[in-house]
């Protein structure tokens, strides 16, 4: 399992990006985060806490949210990427996963898939190949393969965006939000086919997730962001271990259950110290 000290080269490298939307409403206030090539990474938090924006300053989607990323960089594979666009991002090898599936409706799952490898100039075959392997991953897309997509489960179409990502053969996933909306069997299922991708595949993941709990089972390091800011990093297992994760984010502490009152008057002395 990777962990802090491992020696992986790191693929993507945010250094201390401050993000400001429609020019006043400053959101990131210096994030820097480094993802190890082949890791599971985590970006944790609440809601609010700059997980999407974060995730859209990686791939090139704030311009479309009038967002802007007005101090540090953002490499990736060492090439400076702040001012790509998104195809770029795309050709380069990573691709976003939007929080709410986003697939096209109208379409059918195999249909949606198969956009996801628009892109690509490897031929028939081997888009047919990549669809086999993402039927293989998601047994689920394979029955449902002739459905429109608009009329299958969140969790289908959670997997099909998942998919979807995996058709244009990305070497990077930026996940957002994958257990969001879905029964915790399903979330369970989707994390574990998303352990396998990284495991046979070698794909990266940076994946946001409100979820901790989960998360940090299926991740190797994390990263907390409270208010646009890191508070706390480290690898995965020491994070799930750590007794102010545990209380803030995991809902226990070694008293047992804090009370609503004192994650309350917690907040607040944050908010007096920051
Ligand atoms: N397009 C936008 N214009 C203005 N403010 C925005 C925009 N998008 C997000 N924000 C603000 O930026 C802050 C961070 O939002 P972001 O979506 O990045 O948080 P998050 O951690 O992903 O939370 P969630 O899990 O709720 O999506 C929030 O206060 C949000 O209101």
């Amino acid at each position: 399992m990777l962990d802090a000290t491992d020696t992986k080269q790191a693929v993507l490298e945010v250094n201390n990006i401050e993000v400001i939307y429609n020019h006043v409403i400053l959101v990131l206030k210096g994030v820097s985060l480094t993802v190890p090539k082949g890791g599971i990474t985590a970006l944790l938090g609440g809601n609010g806490a700059g997980k999407t924006t974060t995730l859209k300053a990686i791939s090139g989607l704030l311009a479309s949210e009038r967002g802007e990323v007005t101090k540090g960089s953002i490499h990736y594979g060492g090439k400076p990427t702040t001012d790509m666009d998104p195809a770029d991002l795309v050709k380069l090898g990573v691709v976003q996963v939007m929080e709410g599936r986003h697939c096209f409706e109208h379409l059918t799952v195999e249909e949606n898939l198969l956009t996801g490898a628009y892109t690509r100039t490897d031929g028939a075959a081997a888009i047919a190949q990549d669809l086999e392997m993402v039927y293989n991953y998601f047994p689920r897309l394979r029955e449902r393969r002739k459905s429109q997509a608009g009329y299958t489960s969140g969790g289908e179409q959670q997997m099909c965006a998942i998919g979807r990502a995996l058709m244009s053969r990305p070497e990077t996933i930026l996940l957002d939000e994958p257990s969001m909306g879905l029964a915790p069997q399903l979330v369970e299922q989707i994390f574990e086919i998303v352990k396998s991708v990284n495991e046979n595949e070698g794909v990266t993941f940076l994946l946001a997730e409100q979820n901790t709990n989960v998360a940090l089972r299926f991740a190797h390091h994390g990263y907390i962001l409270e208010s646009g800011r890191v508070v706390m990093e480290g690898p995965a297992a020491e994070l799930r271990e750590n007794p102010d994760v545990k209380e803030f984010y995991l809902g226990m502490s070694d008293e047992g259950r804090k009370s609503f009152r004192d994650v309350r008057s917690y907040r607040r002395r944050k908010r007096w110290l920051s």
